[in-house]
């Protein structure tokens, strides 16, 4: 008799893509020391060069960090029936294997929150757990946390941008910021799946996150995968006692595209089940997102429409994980990219930047 973990979602496998295995593992990924007071200008090309980064002295406890893993393995190891009463995901709740309204699937099930207390403390009501009082204050004091570190990430970007301090952070940081918090769970998958079919089932398909900035935590199991600037993946080596960060699309268009939104994605670990918490920095949503002024080259063209949060929201969750989101909102030049980019490049150096 076959005897099925408890960790297994439900559904079958039929319709979640596979994708040959990557051989090719991040070696020369950016890492920035917090404790360093100069690392500003290294943030500032780890966003240009790759779109993301790695963050050690961070200072966040790593107990904590074990805690929040230990409240959502608790929740994730429960019978499906208490899960699901934390669901659907619309968008905040449990999902299982579908992501997003719009036919996304992936070996993983997941909690979404929005990133504020009272809404933590709202969701609660409908979420089962053996400790739901401990589950949720750790999550509040986690969110806390993150939400200073993407603060104090951004405010050394800025400044390595020459901006003023909180010229990034204040987006974040403000009371109306509309960001929110994702725990991931990608079960193992059956290693026989893997052996015959000689290929990774996915867990999170290809992607770039919409809101300003991501950070990420997962536990000792790989799985994420960035990609290059020539379209290849790497594999990114798990740390779990740091933080990947990735610049969103917000963050691309902020900056006119000299900052890369990066496309990522999770493969499942056949034998060993991935635990990650990200949170994801937006801004409030009737905050206007367009390439800031002072980071204009002289004689820079737009590459973006001015458009708020709410509009990139509503655009985001009408469309596919891999689709290319920014698309209705990039300007089209008459110019070549090649010949323009060219150009900007020139203009940013006359800009003194
Ligand atoms: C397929 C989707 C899921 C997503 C909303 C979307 O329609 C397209 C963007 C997806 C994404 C990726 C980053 C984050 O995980 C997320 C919460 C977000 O803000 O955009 C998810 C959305 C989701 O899972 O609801
Ligand atoms: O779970 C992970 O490691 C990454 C997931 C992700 O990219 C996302 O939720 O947007
Ligand atoms: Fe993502």
């Amino acid at each position: 008799m076959v005897v099925l973990s408890q960790q297994q979602p439900p559904l079958d496998n039929t319709f979640i893509r596979t994708c040959k295995p990557v051989a090719n593992t991040l070696t020369g990924i950016p890492v920035i020391d917090m404790a360093s007071p100069s690392s500003h200008a290294r943030l500032v090309e780890a966003c240009e060069e790759l779109g993301f980064f790695k963050v050690v002295n961070h200072g966040v406890s790593i107990d904590l960090m074990a805690r929040l893993e230990a409240c959502a393995l608790q929740f994730f190891n429960m019978p499906q029936a208490d899960k699901n009463r934390a669901g659907p995901p619309s968008p905040f709740g449990y999902g299982s294997k579908r992501i997003g309204p719009n036919g996304d699937v992936g070996w993983v099930e997941y909690l979404l929150f929005a990133a504020k207390s009272a809404s933590i403390a709202h969701k609660f009501n409908s979420i089962a757990h053996e400790d739901p009082d401990t589950f949720r204050r750790v999550l509040e004091e986690y969110v806390g946390e993150m939400r200073r570190v993407s603060c104090e990430v951004l405010e050394r970007i800025a400044l390595g941008l020459g901006l003023a301090r909180d010229a990034l952070s204040k987006l974040v940081e403000s009371e109306e910021s509309d960001s929110c918090f994702r725990l991931n769970h990608y079960p193992p998958c059956q290693e026989m799946f893997q052996a015959l079919s000689g290929r990774n089932l996915v867990g999170f398909g290809e992607h770039t996150d919409p809101q300003i900035i991501s950070v990420l935590r997962s536990n000792n199991t790989s799985g994420l995968q960035i990609a290059l600037k020539d379209g290849t993946w790497a594999l990114v080596p798990p740390d779990q006692h740091s933080f990947f960060i990735n610049v969103g699309d917000s963050l691309q268009v902020l900056t006119n595209g000299r900052f890369r939104s990066v496309k990522h994605r999770v493969m499942t670990d056949s034998r060993r089940s991935r635990v990650s918490m990200i949170y994801f920095g937006g801004p409030a949503l009737t905050q206007k997102i367009s390439p800031m002024d002072s980071l204009m080259g002289e004689g820079e063209e737009s590459l973006y429409k001015e458009f708020t949060w709410c509009e990139y929201k509503n655009s985001v969750y009408k469309s596919r994980l891999a689709d290319n989101r920014l698309q209705p909102f990039e300007i089209a030049h008459t110019k070549s990219a090649a010949a323009s980019e060219t150009d900007q490049a020139v203009a940013r150096g006359a800009g003194g930047q």
